[in-house]
């Protein structure tokens, strides 16, 4: 296991370019099955969980030419289906959250799908209700193998049906989604998840030649076509890198401009850390962030303490409330986070509290945030990333505490965010990665 050695204390300087998103990328990467031609994917980001997930399209007879570090044209014409049965097939889907978004396309091209366990951050129950219940509705048969904890799906054909989703599941949506576009008929998908991630796989669906309406709101149509054709697409910034810098910026009192942000796609992202109190100045589509020598949280409008909590979208994405947890334990004044869709994403708050922030952790989804407000900094101590987002969380504290940090199982920062050590190093940070 890697490790980063973070001395902080050190302001950074200096322009940054998000990497693509990752939970995009592994949602159109996952689409290049439903098409026998050739599909061109740019601003691919060059991490792990993406590339796993490139690794097990390769497993199923995909044929990848990779043209740069961030672009591959995908060629699904062969699919060796007997792959989903292998052992190895589901050792590697147990890597990533990713892979399950495999099985949407392989039952509406294929007719066949195996939805192993799926990997993915440990934050707490991860169930795919949403998913298995989307596939039956549309005419899958479905069982589950208790001994080896997986799914098999069958269908002869899938047909179009209206189906009200119990939760606007991410992946969920987006899988049905892509068993949806070659069934016969109508499909409706009401109470579904919108994310930016979902609104671009059906873009690239449509450019296909898939019938899709209602994009980016609640209720997704689809009228079933025949077949799917192939396309050229291009990934969009990763907004939660967006977040990320713009928190790391902040926290370490730092000057940094995000270029190519991608604004008009980060929704209520940047209002969110203009409620910490974080100035940033809007160039283009470039974001700045000056330094700032304190920021203060807001109130509500009756002079109640703020509370930050997620929501699906356009609410606020719980991948960025660990990353404002951490920012807010420097602001003046306090905020309560309310992590309300994980039940374990909260947990990396004692080390926090171990650097010396004014937290109080209620109960495993609440965080009450003292601000402390530079009256003195936290201190470097040993600790380990237990999920991507606490991770970078952790990397931020560490790089804005006094002192040395030693920041263990770095490779759950890897699954998410391109070459973090070098990139933060090009602003003047000092990481050592071992
Ligand atoms: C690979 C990928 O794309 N992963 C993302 C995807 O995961 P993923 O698609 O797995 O997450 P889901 O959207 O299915 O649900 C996440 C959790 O939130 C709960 N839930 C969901 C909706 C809701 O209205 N109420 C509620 O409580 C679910 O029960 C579940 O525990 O979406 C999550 C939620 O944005 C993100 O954190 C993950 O980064
Ligand atoms: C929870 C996350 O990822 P995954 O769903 O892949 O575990 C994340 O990206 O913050």
């Amino acid at each position: 296991m890697g490790l980063f050695e973070v001395t902080g204390g050190k302001k950074l300087k200096g322009e940054i370019t998000p990497q693509g998103a990752k939970n995009e990328a592994l949602q159109v990467i996952s689409a290049v099955l439903l098409s026998a031609e050739k599909i061109t994917i740019h601003n691919i980001p060059d991490i792990i969980d993406v590339n796993l997930q490139i690794e097990l399209l390769e497993g199923l007879g995909v044929a990848v030419e990779r043209i740069n570090r961030h672009t591959c044209i995908f060629d699904a014409a062969n699919i060796n289906i007997d792959y989903l049965a292998s052992p190895v097939f589901r050792k590697m889907t147990g890597r990533l959250r990713g892979s399950v978004m495999l099985a949407g396309p392989m039952l509406a091209r294929f007719k066949r799908a195996y939805v192993p366990k799926p990997g993915g951050d440990k934050i707490g129950r991860r169930r795919l209700d949403t998913h298995i219940i989307g596939f039956q509705k549309l005419g899958a048969e479905f069982a589950y193998d208790d001994d080896a904890s997986f799914f098999l799906l069958k269908t002869l054909q899938l047909k179009g049906t209206d189906m009200l989703l119990d939760e606007p599941s991410v992946t969920g949506t987006a899988n049905i989604i892509m068993a949806a576009v070659m069934a016969t008929g109508t499909t409706t998908i009401y109470n579904a998840a919108c994310e930016p991630y979902i609104q671009q796989l059906c873009k690239m669906l449509s450019s296909m030649g898939a019938k899709i309406s209602g994009i980016a709101s609640n209720m997704i149509v689809i009228e079933g076509v025949r077949e799917l054709h192939g396309t050229t697409h291009t990934i969009l910034p990763d907004m939660i890198e967006v977040g990320s810098f713009i928190g790391l910026a902040a926290m370490t009192q730092s000057d940094i401009l995000i270029k190519n942000a991608g604004i008009n796609h980060l929704g209520i992202i940047p209002e969110k850390f203009q409620q910490l109190g974080i100035q940033m100045n809007f160039i283009g589509d470039d974001i700045h962030i000056p330094e700032q020598e304190i920021y203060e949280a807001q109130t509500f409008l009756d002079g109640s303490v703020l509370t930050i909590s997620d929501h699906p979208w356009p609410g606020f994405t719980p991948d960025l409330l660990s990353i404002v947890l951490v920012v807010a334990t420097q602001a003046k004044g306090s905020v309560l986070i309310h992590q309300k869709m994980f039940e374990s994403r909260l947990f990396f708050v004692d080390k926090i509290i171990e650097m010396g922030a004014h937290i109080v952790l209620c109960d495993p989804h609440r965080a009450v945030v003292i601000g402390i407000e530079r009256k003195y900094q936290l201190k470097g101590i040993q600790m380990s990333s237990p999920d991507i987002r606490a991770g970078v969380a952790l990397l931020i504290a560490a790089l804005s505490a006094e002192g040395k940090s030693v920041i263990q199982n770095i490779e759950q920062i890897d699954r998410g965010y391109q070459n973090i050590d070098e990139r933060l190093r090009q602003l003047g940070a000092r990481i050592v990665r071992q």
